[in-house]
């Protein structure tokens, strides 16, 4: 028999004045996709062995990566054995674009995780034909678990920096794989540690002593039968983290390892035989791997922070605490204004993010295709506006996340409420393909570019169009949707000309162009994200903005009703569709070794012996 709902939850629920499913249906594309997620997901948490008997949040650092891999081999198998075969590989995609089933599983991401999410999309952009076809049986069917090892213990963000070498010998037709120093050591790929056999490593080509840029290798670096690490590898683990702490982030040095020819990945450059060494039509090509990870990062912020304001708004509709109103009893702390001022704006950026992943997934699809017929035209612009979204998107959920967290109060601050770990998960995501400031302002170079084009009439790209409309200084300002978007063009119109300007005043001033970058910089990472708008248009603007909070109110709970995360998904104690918070707050306390005896050896070791005056 079902748990009894918390009344609160129920009257919320009667009073939604929306379909739910409906909402739920649109977010999956349809209700035959709902129906294909919901299958899946029933499939899979109901395989046996998927779930922890104790909490992993009271494991050793050790016990939890073990854990986590047994948990990993079950959960693939079950993946896999799930999958319908009568389904096209887009009913396949669907079915998993908005389930986070991973994270029933894993609180924090899976030790095979880089295996699918750049190993796998390495290779399928970077190898040609007939590596493809060769790897991807191996790496689908997990004969082989992959990583992407391109940052090192010295460089990260800066690509052409990167000190590992692969060496072309023509004699043995061979590459020497090399670290030359500590700081050339890969270091944080995931898996890498203990977990992964193969990677691809992003090396410094040389062929006769000359550079050949930056390309990708795949390499083997455990043996397959023992898994020890082959000879002239060094590997480890790089240690304990914010979060991520069963993704088995690790370390590998080379000491002039031999890999044959046929591992550079040489869909887009070649090495030939006898050390020919054939240019790829465009060296960025090689960083495609990475701009495919950003696309699928925004799709993924949009999930997480999904999670954490159900969580948060469950519990706001079940938390009742001070008084509003003198002998009124104590509101659900959902009706203080400041606490839908902290939940709705994360309600309705995960539905943007998630509208924005899909228009910027159907952007990539269109560009890769054209990459395939040798039309590159539109890869700068998609370069441009992958960095922008994964920069904003994960610095916003970021900190909607952290606001979900704190508004829960002390139970929020509980590991077992889940808010703290998707946290670190998300804040990660900051740093990851591509640390944000970085990514920025590679989308200023592009804007200062599109300004600069717009200025001498030339024509611009549909996302960069807003440069070239001659924007009147005095826009009627109406706080209709179309009044605001047009506001925020002028925002950014000006945002992108102030730095400009300022760039211009430096050059003058004698500084050179790398210089007048650097001292306008921040306005340039400025004019990649939006920021305030002029003071008169804030009033009206807020008494909109607060009678909106009151219109979301009723309909909060329905809300995130709709995003149809079960409860194995949300994880927590106070996110459950039941709202039996303090119960379950209560469960999982007593589940700490802790509680398994009144009184801990440590009294009669230290603390007695202390405060009787014998230490
Ligand atoms: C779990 C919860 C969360 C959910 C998320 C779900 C999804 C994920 C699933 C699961 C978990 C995943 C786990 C973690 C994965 C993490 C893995 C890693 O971290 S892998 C390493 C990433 N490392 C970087 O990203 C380095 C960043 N640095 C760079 O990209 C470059 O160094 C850059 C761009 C900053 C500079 O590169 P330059 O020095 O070669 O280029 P310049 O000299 O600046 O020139 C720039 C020119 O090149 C073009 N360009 C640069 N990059 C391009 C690109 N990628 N494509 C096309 N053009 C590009 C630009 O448009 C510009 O063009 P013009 O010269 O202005 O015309
Ligand atoms: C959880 C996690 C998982 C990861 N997984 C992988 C993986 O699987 N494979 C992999 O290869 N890598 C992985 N990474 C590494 C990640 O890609 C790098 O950390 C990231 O690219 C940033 O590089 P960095 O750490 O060297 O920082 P740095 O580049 O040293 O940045 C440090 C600071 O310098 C600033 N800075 C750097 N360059 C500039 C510039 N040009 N202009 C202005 N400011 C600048 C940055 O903004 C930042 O504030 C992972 C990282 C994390 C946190």
């Amino acid at each position: 028999m079902s748990a009894k709902v918390n009344d609160d939850l129920l009257t919320e629920r009667r009073k939604c004045e929306f379909n739910v499913e409906e909402l739920t249906n649109y977010l999956d594309g349809g209700a035959q996709a709902t129906q294909n997620r919901r299958k899946l997901e029933d499939k899979v948490l109901s395989t046996k062995g998927l779930f922890d008997e104790v909490p992993e949040e009271y494991l050793s650092h050790k016990e939890k990566y073990e854990n986590a891999v047994r948990k990993a081999v079950v959960y693939y198998k079950a993946m896999k054995e799930a999958e319908d075969p009568n389904q096209t590989e887009q009913e396949r995609a669907n079915a998993t674009y908005r389930s986070l089933l991973h994270a029933a599983v894993f609180k924090d991401n899976s030790p095979f995780s880089l295996h699918l999410a750049m190993f796998i999309p390495a290779i399928l952009g970077q190898a040609d034909e007939e590596q493809k076809k060769y790897w991807m049986k191996r790496a689908s069917k997990m004969e082989i678990i992959g990583t992407y090892a391109q940052t090192e213990l010295g460089h990260g963000t800066f690509i052409r920096g990167l000190e590992t070498t692969a060496t072309y010998d023509p004699k043995t037709e061979e590459f020497v794989l090399h670290s030359p120093t500590l700081t050339a050591y890969k270091w944080w790929p995931g898996s890498l540690a203990h977990t992964a056999n193969y990677c691809v490593v992003m090396a410094h080509l040389y062929i006769n002593g000359k550079s050949c840029g930056i390309q990708p290798f795949i390499v083997q670096f455990r043996d397959e039968e023992t898994h020890q690490p082959l000879p002239g590898i060094k590997l480890g683990e790089i240690g304990a983290k914010l979060g991520f702490n069963t993704v088995n982030n690790g370390f590998l040095g080379f000491d002039q390892h031999r890999i044959p020819r046929n591992r550079m990945l040489m869909k887009n450059a070649q090495v030939l035989k006898d050390g020919t060494f054939k240019r790829s039509p465009n060296s960025k090509l090689t960083y495609g791997t990475m701009v495919y990870v950003r696309v699928v990062i925004v799709n993924g912020m949009a999930n997480q922070l999904a999670r954490a304001v159900t969580i948060a708004v469950r519990y706001s509709a079940v938390r009742r605490q001070s008084e509003l109103k003198p002998d009124a009893g104590e509101p659900q702390i959902l009706d203080y204004v400041t606490q839908q001022h902290k939940l709705f704006i994360g309600i309705a950026s995960s539905h943007a993010f998630t509208l924005t992943a899909k228009w910027l997934t159907r952007m990539y699809q269109k560009v890769t295709a054209d990459l395939e017929k040798g039309n590159l035209d539109e890869l700068p612009e998609l370069h441009a506006i992958a960095c922008c979204l994964k920069a904003v998107t994960t610095t916003d959920t970021s900190v909607l996340v952290e606001r979900s967290r704190t508004s829960c109060g002390g139970h929020g601050y509980m590991l077992s409420s889940n808010l703290p770990q998707i946290y670190g998960l998300v804040t990660a995501a900051c740093t990851y393909e591509g640390e944000n400031t970085v990514l920025m302002l590679q989308t200023a170079r592009s804007l200062v570019k599109a300004l600069e084009q717009a200025q001498s009439g030339k024509r611009l790209s549909p996302t960069m169009s807003y440069l070239s409309e001659k924007v009147s200084s005095r826009l009627k300002w109406d706080n209709s949707i179309d009044g605001i978007v047009k506001g925020f063009r002028r925002v950014a119109y000006g945002k992108v000309e102030s730095a400009m300007r300022s760039m211009r005043k430096y050059v003058r001033s004698g500084l050179g162009p790398e210089d007048a970058w650097n001292m306008s910089s921040v306005q340039l990472v400025a004019a990649s994200e939006y920021t305030s708008i002029s003071e008169a248009d804030i009033r009206q603007l807020q008494d909109t903005y607060e009678d909106l909070l009151g219109k979301i109110r009723p309909n909060a709970v329905g809300l995130v009703d709709a995003f149809d995360f079960r409860d194995q998904i949300l994880n927590s104690t106070l996110g459950a569709y039941d709202g039996r918070v303090y119960e379950r707050l209560m469960e999982e306390a007593l589940k700490s070794p802790l509680n398994a005896e009144p009184v801990n050896q440590s009294f009669h070791k230290y603390l007695k012996p202390f405060m009787q005056g014998k230490l």
